[in-house]
């Protein structure tokens, strides 16, 4: 647990390059006078973990409106479409609160919240604790936090998450990434088949990178991110992730629970 967590650090986004680097910089200015105190502790529900822990592999879902690679993607109605996430057979919820590239908000998250038990996630670009005390207040089960942008302060953003009660999901797209969030004691470790600082996606990154964190004694949970349109993609991961966290393709479907269905069967 942290003691004092006014002292933890911001991290050094001048090293953050690419499209990843614009976004996190007007995030960083979002916050900057936030106040980045995360008052008491609070219990860890591990509800988002839990959900992931199933014997076959799970689905998050995710409320993607837009992306800065293809623009607006649908005008999602959150409540309804976690709705239909749900009824479609997804374990967790994915929610973007990123406004200017993502199209989210807090509203988003609210509604998924107030509207389905599953465990949300709050998807955006961590640079400051408040977003991490927000994303408690505001009913997530899990933040991301991104070894991209964390670096070496992965670890002490990953205890704030704890000391207030929710998981982390601590994302990386390379083996020096993935190095980090081992070392930073992640127990849920996402890997980006995207490359955010290209946006660029190569399906054969989550399942190298899976199989060395299982190589490497990592007995948590991982899930496989970005870029599955159909079955056949999913089928790289079958037996080697316990999730696969999926967005633009079944948020531009028209159907999500249908998409979500029909992605998930093999
Ligand atoms: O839309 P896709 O290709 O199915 O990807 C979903 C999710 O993995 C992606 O939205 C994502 C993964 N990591 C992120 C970090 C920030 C913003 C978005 C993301």
């Amino acid at each position: 647990m942290l003691r004092r967590m006014s002292v933890l650090s911001t991290p050094d986004l001048t090293r953050v390059p690419g499209v990843l680097g614009r976004i996190v910089d007007l995030r960083a200015g979002d916050y900057r006078d936030a106040d980045p105190a995360l008052g008491g502790a609070r219990p860890a529900a591990r509800r988002f973990e839990a959900a992931l822990r199933a014997p076959d592999l799970s689905l998050i879902a995710e409320v993607k409106r837009a992306s800065p690679s293809q623009g607006a993607i649908a005008p999602l109605d959150p409540a309804d479409a976690a709705r239909a996430y749900a009824a479609g057979g997804a374990s967790a919820i994915s929610v973007l609160t990123e406004p200017r590239y993502f199209d989210g908000n807090r509203e988003a998250l609210l509604e998924v919240v107030a509207v389905t038990d599953l465990p949300a996630l709050r998807k955006d670009f961590v640079v400051h604790p408040a977003m991490l005390r927000e994303a408690a207040d505001w009913g997530a089960s899990a933040a991301l936090l991104m070894v991209s942008v964390l670096h070496e302060h992965t670890g002490e953003y990953l205890s704030a998450a704890h000391h207030l009660g929710l998981d982390a999901l601590v994302e990386v797209h390379d083996d020096r990434e993935l190095d980090i969030a081992l070392e930073a004691g992640a127990r849920i470790i996402g890997v980006n088949n995207r490359d955010l600082t290209t946006l660029e996606i190569d399906l054969n990154v989550s399942p190298r990178l899976i199989r060395r964190a299982r190589d490497a004694g990592f007995a948590g949970v991982l899930v496989a991110e970005s870029g599955y349109r159909a079955p056949q993609d999913i089928a790289a991961v079958r037996g080697l992730a316990d999730a696969v966290l999926v967005g633009s393709s079944l948020a531009g479907s028209g159907d999500l629970a249908r998409a979500a269905r029909d992605l998930m069967t093999p």
